[in-house]
């Protein structure tokens, strides 16, 4: 079929490229949206390639992610993420930054590994128009230009979600615009990741991964990652063994999340995965990982009902009862609180 590959010879995720959905014939987005449909099917997670998002923006979104998680721990802390889980923006941080670096005495690694609560550090925004969850900025004077970067890159990933949810409303035989409509209200997530150089045996020794296996709470994630790698995604035919997601230069990862699964009644499906143990440098370091998810929801008064083409009356069922989005991310939230 023309416009897929795999990223490699063990990783299951086809590569799709979307310009072809983008700028092709109606031939040639159907096939596209059949393709990505296939993909979710299969694997809940697709790599796309020429999806408009220009590289050099995403090579520059790392450089400001860099910057930004280099400076001074009380710095980053001038934005801090509200503490429990309603208001995601700012900055999260962890202790593990200022003990890491340098470590190799036995005594001190030990008490490390206890200490550890975590292995990242994020930063969150969103939409400058988001009034549930308004964005937290460091002062411009600490980063200037970080703010503008964000808020421009937010755009230009939000408009890809946008694409992403027309070539899947083709892939249901819907309208193109109407899963995108159910999208208007710009609920989504830029979330910055960084995952330092730690001592590897904190990681090996504690069978720790830098962030445990999960699955996505909304509609569709896309992900970028460095050329460090360490994602791995649950092999659907394995349930508990996972396969390694590499980074594929010039590609958007693009994942499922629960909502999206509950939506379709299945067919697409939120795949669980996790960030494992890193390549070692310098002998007893592992490599620093940067990656920049962007996190999508529906308008929250959304009704979530099994989509056209998810279900029938004999063969397939509805599994769920009808919820709202916003109902949906509340049963989740107190779920977890
Ligand atoms: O760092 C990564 O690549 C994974 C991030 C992730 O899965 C998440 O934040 O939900
Ligand atoms: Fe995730």
């Amino acid at each position: 079929m023309g416009g897929t590959s795999t990223a490699n010879g063990t990783s299951p995720i086809p590569v799709i490229d979307f310009d072809r959905f983008l700028h092709g014939s109606s031939e040639e987005k159907k096939a596209t949206a059949k393709q990505v449909d296939d993909a979710f099917h299969n694997v809940g997670f697709v790599y796309i390639k020429n999806h408009g998002i220009p590289q050099e923006q995403v090579d520059k979104c790392f450089d400001w992610s860099a910057k930004f998680f280099a400076l001074p721990t009380e710095k980053k802390m001038l934005c801090p993420h509200p503490p429990g889980g309603s208001h995601h923006r700012g900055y999260s941080g962890m202790d593990v930054e200022k003990v890491s670096q340098n470590i190799y005495d036995r005594d001190e690694i030990d008490k490390i590994r206890t200490a550890i609560p975590d292995t990242k550090e994020s930063f969150e925004s969103g939409s400058v128009s988001d009034s549930y969850q308004p964005n937290i900025w460091p002062p411009p004077d600490v980063i200037p230009g970080f703010q503008p970067f964000m808020e421009s890159f937010y755009l230009r990933c939000a408009a890809l979600v946008h694409d992403v949810l027309r070539c899947l409303a083709t892939a249901l035989g819907m309208d193109p615009e109407a899963l995108s409509d159910t999208h208007s209200e710009d609920l989504f997530q830029l979330r910055l990741l960084h995952y330092p150089s730690v001592p590897a045996k904190v990681l090996k020794e504690k069978e720790r991964t830098r962030i445990s296996a999960h699955s996505d709470f909304g509609t569709i994630t896309l992900l970028f990652q460095d050329k460090v790698g360490g994602l791995e995604v649950e092999d659907q035919c394995h349930p508990g063994q996972f396969k390694p997601a590499p980074p594929v230069e010039g590609t958007c990862l693009v994942n499922i999340g629960d909502l999206m699964e509950r939506w379709t009644n299945g067919r697409w499906k939120s795949t669980v995965h996790r960030v494992g143990e890193p390549p070692i440098i310098d002998g007893d370091m592992c490599m620093p990982r940067y990656s920049i998810p962007f996190f999508s929801v529906a308008n929250l008064d959304t009704i979530i009902d099994a989509l056209p083409g998810c279900w029938d009356e004999v063969s397939n069922p509805k599994k769920h009862e009808t919820v709202t989005a916003g109902g949906y991310v509340q049963m989740r939230m107190e779920a977890l609180y």
